[in-house]
């Protein structure tokens, strides 16, 4: 089943113009993408202007990268203030939550009879059948949208790739409703909570960390002048890029990755693991390896900086994975944290608010968030 959904949705990401190599489809992705960057930086500019004293960025790149996600997966995004929309932005920050608490329950089954984890799990399940209701309205929609039987039909998102891989395949098991809805919310989910947490850290890194940002927003400058960052650009930008992959290794948004088990029994140094054994690849322990990564609690993008000032990515640096199960979205993840990253950048000087200081310690769920925090953003130029 995993293969058959893996392939069909590594099909749908590229198909979306996520690849390495820039084409037509790369700059439609892109043209998508900065038109809610843009209204991002809006918003924060809007909003830091009446809260002198800062703000959470939270909502605005909540909103925005959400925006994106759901174009892709529903073909469809919502106002800000719409119940619809607000609900399933609720439900996945509280849910990624919860699923951390209920984690326990995947080596110890029978907590589920103690009263705190069968909360979670009946907040869980009730969570999961409301949102499969509004799935099967969405579905709807692009249902009454399409023709899937004209021969040059293109899907635009992964309700219309589903519904017509429905259509043409034999192996209706794995194109199931059922299915439907399950992949819908597993790209939703794994898409949104970890480029949102990912930027969330960048944000407050930066404002922790002033004289790399004025590095990098020196890069920008000296590359972009007053145009706005294209996907062309990442190649020119090593700092830029760096500063990036360093945030995701001290603050791997998956610390302790998604569980795995084995399919058979291996001995691996020197351990017997039986068949079905539980395995949890510890990203934080390689990304914090003080044999690989000197003072790892330190933040420094110069890790990611060649001796000719070049990026390059040292073989332990995983945010994504590695392996057959690697993350399918990792391509369609550097587009979103560059183009957001950069742009706000650019435009504005983060700092704490005065006599503050920025608290890099996070919270965990199945992902590690920061707190919620008061950052001020201060316009660099005429942005606008
Ligand atoms: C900074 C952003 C992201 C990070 C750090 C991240 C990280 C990861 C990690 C660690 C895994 C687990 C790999 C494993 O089980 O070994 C994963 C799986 C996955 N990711 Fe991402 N991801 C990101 C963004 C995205 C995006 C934008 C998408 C949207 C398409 C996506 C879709 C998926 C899917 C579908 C899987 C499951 C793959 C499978 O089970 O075979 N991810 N991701």
């Amino acid at each position: 089943m995993w293969r058959i959904h893996r392939k069909f949705t590594a099909k749908c990401v590229r198909l979306f113009g996520a690849t390495k190599s820039v084409g037509p489809k790369t700059k439609k992705l892109e043209e998508l993408i900065m038109k809610e960057v843009l209204d991002c930086t809006k918003s924060i500019q809007k909003t830091s202007d009446t809260e002198t004293l800062g703000i959470d960025p939270l909502s605005h790149l909540q909103h925005n990268l959400g925006s994106i996600m759901c174009q892709l997966v529903f073909g469809k995004s919502w106002p800000k203030d719409d119940e619809t929309w607000l609900w399933l932005q609720h439900l996945q920050e509280v849910g990624t939550k919860a699923i951390g608490v209920a984690g326990p329950l995947n080596f110890l089954p029978f907590l589920r009879h103690i009263p705190k984890y069968n909360k979670v799990m009946t907040f869980l399940l009730d969570g999961k059948h409301k949102t499969h209701k509004v799935y099967q309205k969405l579905i709807e929609e692009q249902q009454a949208k399409i023709d899937l039987t004209k021969p040059d039909f293109v899907p635009e998102n992964i309700i219309q790739a589903f519904l017509l891989e429905m259509k043409s395949t034999t192996d209706i098991e794995y194109f199931s409703n059922e299915q439907f809805y399950h992949l819908l919310a597993d790209v939703f989910g794994a898409g949104l909570d970890t480029t949102l947490s990912t930027l969330r850290w960048y944000i407050l890194y930066m404002a922790a960390y002033p004289d790399f940002q004025k590095e990098i927003q020196k890069e920008l400058d000296g590359l972009l002048h007053d145009r706005l960052p294209t996907v062309e650009d990442l190649p020119s930008l090593p700092i830029t890029r760096a500063s990036l992959a360093e945030i995701q290794r001290i603050r791997p948004v998956v610390p302790v990755g998604i569980p795995h088990a084995t399919t058979d029994n291996i001995e691996l140094f020197g351990f017997n693991i039986p068949k079905g054994a539980m395995i949890l690849p510890l990203q934080w322990a390689i990304h914090m390896d003080p044999k690989v990564w000197k003072h790892p609690n330190e933040y420094n993008p110069y890790r990611f900086i060649d001796e000719e000032g070049r990026f390059f990515r040292p073989k332990e640096f995983i945010p994504f994975q590695t392996g057959k199960r690697m993350c399918i979205g990792d391509e369609l993840a550097n587009i979103l944290l560059f183009l957001f990253g950069a742009t706000i950048l650019q435009k504005f000087k983060i700092s704490p608010p005065a006599d503050s200081e920025v608290d890099l310690e996070g919270e965990i769920g199945i992902t590690l968030t920061p707190k919620p925090v008061k950052l001020v953003f201060t316009c660099r130029s005429e942005c606008w």
